[in-house]
């Protein structure tokens, strides 16, 4: 299996604190990846270095081959942040097809993409009128209607009900199986298991990069919560011994 991503060595410093101190990791392609880790944690930080938005203090990052930030990847590489994207005196049909036009795409695609996330039904209405997580959809529509081959996805289903939430990772799977890249960050641990390959992060460390499968089986425990807890448990006694 190739990588999209390749991480090697990375520390980044935000403020005055080292908030990822040296980080090795790869992103498998055609993949949906999770980023987990609680809040603080670095996961915003990681996917701002892979989108190469991110001042890093040293290391590398590539991605689909070129180094994170490059000119050549500015179409190849979708990014989805917390905060939406999305221009509010504009509806949100309006919003798809001014970033299908800007990816040389045409209307369907627009549309496609709307439906995608289950926002058809509010395509006329503007975006300033739009609930918070019908924002964020909104978002991430404008992402998917450029087909990046990598799309990196910061929180996406927060605000989510628990039915958008399994659509849309069907949705994300559906994209993958299609050879896109998928890097989705969350801290809700239930989510993991929805997920190919986990990278585990605690306080900008990598505290496991594996599966669902290998995590529970290694971990003893069917409980992902759980397991990253145990996993969290066995690194500080490591640390004290
Ligand atoms: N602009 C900034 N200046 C200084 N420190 C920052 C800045 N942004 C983030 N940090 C710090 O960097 C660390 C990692 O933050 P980051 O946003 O990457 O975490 P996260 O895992 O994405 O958190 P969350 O799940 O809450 O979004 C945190 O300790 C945070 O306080």
């Amino acid at each position: 299996m190739t990588d999209a991503v390749t991480v090697t060595d990375l520390v980044v410093d935000r403020g005055h604190r080292r908030v990822i101190p040296g980080l090795s990791c790869a992103v498998p392609a055609g993949r949906v990846t999770g980023l987990l880790g609680p809040s603080g944690s670095g996961k915003t930080t990681l996917m701002r270095a892979l989108v190469g938005v991110q001042q890093v203090r040293s290391g590398t990052v590539t991605v689909l081959g070129e180094p994170a930030g490059s000119p050549g990847l500015r179409s190849r590489v979708g990014y989805v942040t917390q905060a939406p994207s999305v221009y509010p005196d504009l509806t949100v049909r309006e919003n798809a097809r001014h970033f299908a036009a800007l990816y040389g795409r045409g209307t369907r695609a627009a549309d496609d993409a709307l439906a995608a996330v289950g926002l058809t039904d509010a395509a006329g209405q503007l975006v300033a009128d739009l609930s918070g997580g019908q924002r964020g959809r909104a978002s991430l529509a404008c992402a998917l209607v450029g087909e990046p081959e990598l799309l990196v996805l910061d929180e996406p289903t927060v605000g989510l009900d628990p039915v958008l939430r399994v659509e849309l990772w069907e949705r994300f799977h559906a994209l993958a199986a299609a050879g896109t890249t998928l890097v989705v960050s969350s801290h809700v641990m239930d989510e993991a298991g929805r997920c190919d390959r986990l990278l585990l992060l605690r306080e900008g460390r990598l505290l496991a990069d594996s599966t669902p499968a290998q995590l529970r089986a290694e971990s003893g425990t069917d409980d992902l919560e759980e397991s990253f807890l145990r996993l969290v448990r066995a690194q500080q006694q490591e640390v004290a011994a």
